[in-house]
């Protein structure tokens, strides 16, 4: 249970503030995340991690000098916005390229990839790396699909030790992909996590049995098992690492590894050094030598009872990088080198949480001049962005429950957060003139900013596209919006790689392209068009109750999601219901949209009840 929280939306924010005060020798707060308090040398490769909040130390406890220059933040269990990462290492670069490293989790890959491209375009050399290290994610032949947990460690220690040690981006890239290809994890859990706010644990093992397979956002097991003894604890995590050697690891004896036992919350260290023993003795049994253990809370869920176990095969080039002093609020090691403050080191707190909330606001506000029907139409656009909070609001609860039978839970509260940001966004570009096209490109940025995660980048795509196709000078009429979620579409199979069947939103959002387009075609007014295809998408989404999810943080979990619609599809069924609320309120049933007022709670809670 997470005891301590003022307001549940807010808390991954007030614990990185309290958590920057705390360490202001060490990190400073910078929009998006964290970065070193101290100066790293000119021309030295800038490592930035980062990942949802509610791992701790993962990732802000691992930001200092030999280990990553900064963190994004995300958060609780959402990736960081690719604003925030790009920002971030913006503000961590020190002239030699950036290497943004990252769990492998859809959210994360999309946007830790979106501001790689922004960096490269901005002139900044970056690569990106997902971490794979997670053996019970997906088989070996299939690594690229495996989730990171405790092995980040690892890999991030190694990269950042690169670059300490003045490498070029590319050797740093190299060594780093080396470590991740030769560092494995395995896990078991007794209890699930308890979000901040919520009443019940993401899962629940029975008394008396165990999870095996775990993931660090609160995802169940992959199968349960009697509660072991620490040893046997200990027996079954080392057996499975030793039973997936990684290639040109041809037997443990004579070799060399690094070692992570992880608590993920709430086993204790004591109880961990238990179960330590045990291994270290079954390694020196397999003829593994271990190199500096590191036991202890690495990588964590909250309160979740569990503990991981990682192997990190050393080669000779890895190990003094893994030896490597580090010094960061939640990791040292040895004894680093006197480190220099750098210029913005001793900025007062009030200033840090200044610029760190000023994430939501779009860097490029520049309102281009509209013509009188995009106006009038962006009157609408707004009013639709206000039913998508409404109703969002009103399901955030019912969409975090979807979310957490075979994901982790957090789809209401990104997309509670997202809507908002949109609203806010669409709002105050209205005030400034805005056409519908700018207002829409706006409310996108502003949603993907906000929400993080994989829906927040998928949302972001939507809107934008959107607006480009309706622009800021045509009369926008039903044609060109039925153009523009035909490229939503597209854009969001072409960023997110999937496909219809694979139990993603693409599962609603394509029949509701289809549908759109077909009755737009047949000559029906946008209002009426919107309402079959509406329709069309609430039963798509419905229908993905009897998909098996292939794709994302579900995919682990297939067989337990059976019976339960996606999350996101859920979501974009009831978006686009509380869309034809604002279209058909408003008299603009035809192909030119109106202004509209803005929505009341009320009206709008009248068109976006589901449809039975
Ligand atoms: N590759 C993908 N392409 C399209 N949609 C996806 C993809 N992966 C996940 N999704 C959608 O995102 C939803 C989850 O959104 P969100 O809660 O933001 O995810 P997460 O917490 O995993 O980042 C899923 O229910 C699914 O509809
Ligand atoms: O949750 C995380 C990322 O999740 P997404 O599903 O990719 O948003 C984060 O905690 C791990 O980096």
């Amino acid at each position: 249970m997470t005891r301590l929280f003022n307001n549940p939306a807010a808390f991954a924010d007030e614990a990185l503030e309290g958590f920057v005060a705390a360490h202001r020798r060490l990190v400073r707060r910078v929009p998006g995340g964290v970065v070193r308090a101290t100066a790293a040398a000119p021309g030295q490769v800038a490592v930035v991690v980062g990942g949802g909040s509610g791992h701790y130390p993962a990732f802000s406890g691992l930001v200092g000098q030999g280990l990553a220059h900064g963190a994004a933040v995300g958060n609780v269990f959402a990736s960081p916005s690719a604003q925030q990462v790009r920002q971030v290492a913006k503000a961590a670069q020190a002239g030699g390229g950036v290497l943004l490293a990252f769990g492998n989790y859809a959210g994360d890959v999309l946007h830790f990839g979106q501001a790689a491209e922004r960096l490269t375009a901005e002139g900044i050399p970056c690569a990106t790396l997902a971490v794979t290290d997670d053996v019970s994610s997906a088989a070996a032949g299939e690594s690229e699909k495996r989730r990171g947990v405790a092995g980040d460690l690892a890999v991030f220690k190694t990269a950042a030790a690169a670059a300490e040690a003045g490498l070029p981006l590319a050797e740093v890239v190299r060594l780093a992909k080396l470590a991740n290809t030769r560092t494995r994890s395995f896990g078991i859990a007794f209890s699930g996590c308890t979000l901040p706010g919520a009443d019940d644990p993401l899962f629940t093992v029975p008394a008396g049995r165990m999870a095996v397979g775990l993931g660090i956002h609160g995802e169940p097991g992959l199968a349960e098992r009697p509660v072991p003894s620490a040893d046997e604890a200990a027996d079954l995590l080392v057996s499975t690492l030793l039973g997936e050697l990684p290639e040109g690891v041809g037997s443990p004896r004579g070799q060399r590894a690094g070692v992570i036992l992880n608590g993920l919350g709430s086993v204790k260290y004591e109880e961990l050094f238990v179960v330590y023993r045990r291994v270290a003795r079954l390694l020196a049994e397999a003829g593994v030598e271990t190199v500096d253990p590191e036991v202890g809370e690495l990588v964590t869920s909250f309160d979740m009872a569990g503990v991981s176990l990682t192997l990190f095969w050393l080669t000779d080039e890895l190990e003094p990088l893994w030896t490597a002093p580090a010094h960061a609020p939640a990791y040292r090691k040895g004894t680093v080198a006197a480190p220099q403050p750098s210029a913005t080191a001793d900025t007062d707190l009030s200033a840090d949480t200044a610029v760190a909330e000023g994430t939501d606001v779009p860097e490029d506000t520049a309102v281009p001049e509209a013509s009188e029907p995009s106006r009038a139409a962006a009157r609408t656009a707004l009013a639709a962005l206000g039913a998508i909070e409404t109703t969002i609001r009103a399901h955030a609860e019912e969409l975090g429950r979807i979310d957490a039978v075979a994901g982790d839970g957090d789809h209401g509260i990104g997309m509670r957060r997202g809507s908002e940001a949109a609203h806010a966004a669409g709002r105050r570009a209205l005030e400034r003139g805005a056409g519908v096209g700018t207002l829409l490109h706006h409310a996108a940025d502003a949603w993907a900013d906000r929400a993080g995660g994989t829906s927040g980048a998928l949302w972001g795509v939507i809107l934008r596209a959107l607006g480009t196709a309706l622009g800021d000078t045509e009369p926008p009429g039903a044609h060109p919006v039925s153009v523009g979620v035909d490229a939503a579409a597209d854009g969001v199979m072409r960023l997110g790689k999937a496909e219809t069947g694979d139990k993603t939103m693409v599962d609603a959002l394509v029949p509701f392209a289809d549908a759109l387009s077909d009755a737009v075609g047949g000559g029906a007014p946008l209002a009426a068009a919107w309402d079959t295809a509406a329709t069309a998408a609430d039963a798509a989404a419905a229908a993905t109750a009897e998909l098996l999810p292939r794709l994302g943080r579900a995919r682990p979990h297939a067989e337990k999601s059976l019976g339960t619609p996606d999350a996101g599809a859920v979501s974009l069924a009831l978006i686009v219901r509380a869309v034809h609320g604002a279209l058909a309120g408003n008299g603009t049933a035809g192909t030119t949209p109106e202004p509209a007022p803005e929505p009341t709670a009320d009206t709008t809670a009248d068109t976006t009840a589901r449809k039975g």
